[in-house]
């Protein structure tokens, strides 16, 4: 038997000043899930996941969180959906363990804090003011205080923006261990490697709507030219020849290189018509489209 989904969006719409910055947005997250939202800079998705919070309220279109109306039932909502905070809304003074106490105060049955304090890597700095955290501690308090109310859905909204790339794995290795323990996970992210290491699923959001939304390998797959050939060919190839190979996308001359986008049926084509002619091709790469390539694909950032 199926369960129902935890979030339900169904043709979400928001204006400000008449101005549509989320337009007929749908989507469902199971269970369990973690649920990538994609976009560039915009695009509309802190609105999006906002409306799910029940901080903004919908100028169309449905928004449930196990079956409850987010404004309607914000209550409710609130204590089984945990949201990041920003940084301005703790003030600096208070300490880690002075911050984990009160979040704590807030919930009828509070997660025991000491424990994620630890699995959050924290105990050390219980004493510390939350204005001279580092940044990653920053981020692992807000985890911390996301998750004190033991919520059965966490979103996450810029994560790892502003992390080391060090302290951005810790991070991905903590919103694994949540999913571990059932937790189901809505991550905005600008980070394709982030969206390609963690979720499941990823709605990319361009301008208000959603452009495509598919497992981070099925994005991949459907970008036009998932497969990139590049080779200097021993001896010049006929460029009507080249174009036509099947499943091309696109060709581009650099000096004697050739660089190919299309599919694996385009690198075996490509092959036999190098043999065909007797030409080698000298450092020949094969490599496959990237999570990048797609989000360019499907959004208008390279239009
Ligand atoms: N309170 C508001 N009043 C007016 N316009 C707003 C408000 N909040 C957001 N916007 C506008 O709505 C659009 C979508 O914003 P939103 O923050 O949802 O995008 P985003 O995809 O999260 O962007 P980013 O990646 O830059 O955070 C933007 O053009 C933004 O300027």
């Amino acid at each position: 038997m199926s369960t129902p989904p935890v979030v339900e969006v169904s043709n979400l719409r928001k204006s400000y000043s008449g101005r549509t910055v989320v337009d007929d947005i749908s989507f469902t997250v199971a269970e369990g899930e973690i649920f990538g939202i994609l976009g560039p800079n915009g695009a509309g998705k802190t609105t999006t996941v906002e409306c799910v919070e029940g901080l903004r309220v919908p100028d169309g279109g449905r928004v449930r969180v196990a079956g409850l109306d987010p404004v309607a039932d914000h209550a409710a909502v609130t204590r089984i959906l945990g949201s990041q905070l920003q940084e301005s809304e703790l003030q600096a003074k208070l300490t880690v363990r002075e911050a984990l106490e009160l979040y704590a105060a807030f919930y009828p049955d509070p997660a025991d804090w000491r424990q994620l304090a630890e699995r959050l890597g924290l105990t050390a700095r219980l004493n510390t003011r939350f204005g001279v955290l580092s940044g990653g501690q920053k981020q692992r308090l807000f985890i911390a205080l996301a998750l004190i109310g033991s919520p059965r859905v966490v979103v996450l909204d810029e994560l790892t923006t502003g992390l080391d790339p060090r302290a951005r794995r810790d991070t991905w290795e903590v919103v694994e261990e949540i999913r571990a323990r059932g937790v189901t996970v809505l991550l905005v992210t600008h980070f394709m490697a982030e969206a390609q290491r963690l979720c499941d699923r990823i709605a990319v959001i361009d301008q208000g709507r959603i452009t495509a939304l598919d497992t981070p390998s099925g994005l991949i797959a459907r970008s036009a030219g998932s497969t990139v050939i590049s080779f200097t060919p021993s001896a010049p190839l006929d460029d009507e020849q080249l174009a036509a190979l099947p499943a091309l996308v696109s060709i581009e001359h650099k000096d004697d290189r050739i660089t190919l986008a299309g599919s694996d049926e385009t690198v075996n084509a490509v092959i036999s018509l190098l043999v065909r002619n007797h030409i080698t091709a000298h450092q020949l790469r094969v490599t496959d489209a990237t999570l990048d390539d797609a989000f360019l694909d499907l959004t208008g950032a390279n239009r």
